[in-house]
């Protein structure tokens, strides 16, 4: 047998439940199903967003031909008369960052959120139609992290009522912004804003950074690419930049003016509308994040579940077979946690978009309650569903032993473009720090204002302090009551032993960075508690299709069970378990394994991921491993010839000994 043909069919014959069924469990809905797979197919299908050489071009080439699939992709959206979901779905299956994400997920949603009604009827149809191209430039060289630390000055000049835009410093350098190297005419630019030499904290402003008609950058703007990024292909189709600002003046009505104004005498207003409502976008943005991550585990999670069905190592007994890789115990409690989690990340998501279109309408009606709930969730839930999908997306290339180190297996460049979202859109430590803020301020108000939202859970604070976990059997793990209220007792536990720790410090301040290590495990746990009950949310509602539930109620086991394994000292430490409980638990979850095994293949089929999405031969929907890997290999431009340049002129005289001779 050269290839995985038919060990993928066979795999497929095992599965217990029906795989479209859960394809449509998977996409929310039928509808959304079918949208998907009919965009899937359609990029698919077409040879311009052909991706597969892509790790093998050099940086300027790889850009170009990344501006023409925007380019292909703008013209089927007009003549195709796209919706904005189906353009955003046809991004999804582009895969390839670029300018435009900056201009359609954060200048856009930056207008939207802290444009007045003006400002936003002036430039929301000039962005949509592509008439501006618009980037978000907040990051300096010196600050990303510290927003309120940026350096670049907008400075009010009542005589000409404009303001002029200054990067004071080296370290004031815009530096990262996504699209506006090369490409963005204009950006939304973060600056301290000051008038009549006073300091009004950091606002947004519209600046124009290019000539709209030959696209040459405007005076007094100096801009260029930062250079390379991690691997080959991945971030680097991105032309992220540095700019720097020499007295640029622009009108006084393109600061972002709904959260604060500037009037024309140069006075500053501070509306109703909280100052925070300036970080808005980052907190739409983290929330796509977090509806990506699914996505992009799923990937790799496919992958490795359909070469550990086809790979085969040791045990063949009488000439026969060798073992399927995925039949090894050590591979499976590697591997089916990350297909539990893919799911995990999957139902989240959905409820997180639930809880930020809530937020939006409500700060649209000026209710602005929700608004901390919201800011630690999408900062958590990031940090979160971030890092465990780049450490998820590295453990799959391991499951897939040295072929997964091949650019061709797809998961290098996955790799290379996912993990930067373990740091953009906030730091995941820095975000944490945030969720224990939050955390924090909810414990120490226990006593006399009752917790809600993803909070809620901290009313039963005695009983969750007091009581402890009675399983007695791995059986009794099943119970999904059971589960979250393990999870539960160990958040709030963590929580309120940082708060009493906390109390002890004269300044809280002090308190807070000696103990940040340990608020930020408590705000894990959290939000870990809040992953596993919208699983169990989603569990209690209808879920069609023969043995689809089943199957979801097992990988919610194994999720919540692995992390309970996973993190057994904390359910010990806060005596809420005890080893024997935490034993219990562990049994279990190898008996649930053993229920993944046979529909581990169906599972993955469920993401419902074209090949060309994968861009993997390891996984291949037809399993047709090895042939096509052997087939790349000789596809490989370096193959092209048996004597690579430089063989003649460095080996040679190597073997002839004639080295000392040689013109090196
Ligand atoms: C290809 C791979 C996958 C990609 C995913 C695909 C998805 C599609 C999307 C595509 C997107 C495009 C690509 C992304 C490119 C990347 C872009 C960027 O990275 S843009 C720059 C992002 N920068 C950051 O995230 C900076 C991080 N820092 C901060 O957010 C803040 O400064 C801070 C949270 C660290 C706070 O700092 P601090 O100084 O302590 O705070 P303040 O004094 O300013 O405010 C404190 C107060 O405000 C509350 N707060 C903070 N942030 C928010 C918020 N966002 N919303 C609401 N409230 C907020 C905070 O809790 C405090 O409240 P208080 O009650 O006072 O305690
Ligand atoms: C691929 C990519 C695309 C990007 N695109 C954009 C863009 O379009 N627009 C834009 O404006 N920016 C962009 N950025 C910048 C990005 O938002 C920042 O890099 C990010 O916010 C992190 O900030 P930083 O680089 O200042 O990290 P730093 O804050 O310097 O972090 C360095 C280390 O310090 C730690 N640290 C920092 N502060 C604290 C603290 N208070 N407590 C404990 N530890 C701390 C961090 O955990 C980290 O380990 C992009 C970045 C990348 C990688």
């Amino acid at each position: 047998m050269e290839g995985g043909v038919d060990y993928l069919i066979d795999e497929r014959k095992k599965a217990q439940f029906d795989v479209e069924a859960m394809k449509v469990a998977w996409a929310g809905s039928r509808q959304a199903f079918e949208l998907s797979d009919r965009i899937a197919k359609l990029v698919a299908n077409d040879p311009i967003f052909e991706k597969f050489s892509r790790p093998m071009l050099g940086r300027k080439e790889l850009f170009k031909n990344s501006l023409r699939k925007v380019a292909h992709a703008w013209k089927l959206i007009i003549d195709l008369r796209l919706s904005e979901e189906e353009a955003k779905l046809l991004r999804h299956y582009i895969d390839e960052p670029a300018y435009t994400d900056l201009q359609w997920e954060m200048f856009i949603p930056a207008i939207e959120g802290q444009g007045t009604e003006e400002q936003k009827r002036k430039w929301l149809p000039l962005a949509r139609k592509m008439q501006v191209i618009g980037s978000y430039a907040q990051t300096e060289l010196g600050h990303g992290s510290n927003v309120q630390g940026l350096e670049t000055t907008a400075t009010f000049d009542p005589q000409t009522d404009e303001f002029v835009i200054h990067s004071p410093t080296l370290t004031s350098s815009k530096w990262w912004p996504g699209g506006t190297a090369k490409v963005s005419t204009h950006a939304i630019v973060y600056a301290r804003l000051i008038l009549d030499g006073q300091f009004h904290g950091v606002h947004g402003f519209i600046v124009q950074l290019r000539n709209l008609e030959n696209h040459t950058p405007l005076p007094g703007i100096t801009v260029g690419d930062i250079g390379m990024k991690f691997g080959n292909g991945a971030y680097n189709t991105m032309d992220n930049g540095v700019i720097r600002f020499n007295h640029v003046h622009i009108p006084r009505n393109q600061m972002l003016m709904r959260v604060s104004q500037v009037t024309r005498e140069g006075k500053f207003v501070q509306s109703d509308v909280p100052r925070q409502l300036l970080y808005g976008t980052m907190v739409y943005v983290r929330q796509k994040i977090v509806a990506d991550a699914s996505k992009a585990l799923s990937r790799a999670v496919c992958i490795a579940t359909r070469y550990s069905a086809v790979r085969r190592q040791f045990g063949s007994r009488n000439g026969g077979p060798e073992i399927q890789v995925i039949d090894y115990k050590t591979q499976q409690s590697r591997l089916f946690p990350l297909l539990a989690s893919a799911y995990a990340f999957r139902f989240v998501g959905e409820w997180l978009k639930w809880l930020y279109t809530d937020v939006k309408q409500r700060l649209e009606a000026n209710d602005f309650s929700t608004l901390p709930e919201a800011h630690a969730c999408t900062a958590g839930l990031k940090s979160l569903t971030t890092s465990a999908t780049a450490d998820g997306i590295e453990e799959c290339r391991k499951l897939c032993g040295g072929h997964g180190y091949l650019v061709s297996s797809g998961i290098p460049e996955l790799f290379a473009t996912y993990v930067p979202a373990c740091t953009f859109e906030g730091d995941n430590v820095v975000m944490m720090l945030q969720v224990a803020r939050f955390l924090v301020k909810t414990v120490s108000e226990l006593g006399y204002k009752q917790p809600v939202g993803t909070t809620a859970y901290m009313r039963r604070v005695t009983a969750l302090m007091q009581s402890n976990c009675a399983v007695r059997t791995a059986e009794e793990w099943l119970n999904p009551g059971v589960v979250v209220e393990a999870f539960e007792a160990r958040s709030t536990r963590m929580a309120v032993a940082c708060g009493q720790r906390l109390a002890k410090f004269e300044n809280p301040e002090e308190g807070f960075a000696e103990l940040s290590a340990d608020l930020v495990e408590a705000s894990l746990a959290h939000c870990q508690v809040i992953v596993v009950s919208k699983f169990v949310e989603k569990l209690q509602q209808e879920i069609p299709g023969k043995g689809v539930k089943r199957l979801l109620e097992v990988l919610f086991y194994v999720y919540a069970l692995f992390l309970l394994h996973k993190h057994q000292g904390d359910f010990l430490a806060t005596g809420y378990l005890t080893p024997k409980q935490a034993s219990l638990a562990n049994d279990q979850l190898r008996i649930l394994y053993s229920k993944v095994r046979p529909n581990a293949i169906a599972l993955v089929d469920s993401f419902n991921h074209t090949d060309h999405l994968l861009s993997s031969i390891l996984g291949r929907y037809d399993g047709n491993v090895y042939p096509k890997l052997y087939e790349a290999a000789f596809n490989d431009p370096f193959n092209d010839s048996d004597i690579a340049d430089g063989i003649h002129q460095y080996v040679q005289p190597m073997l002839r000994q004639e080295l000392h001779s040689a013109k090196l």
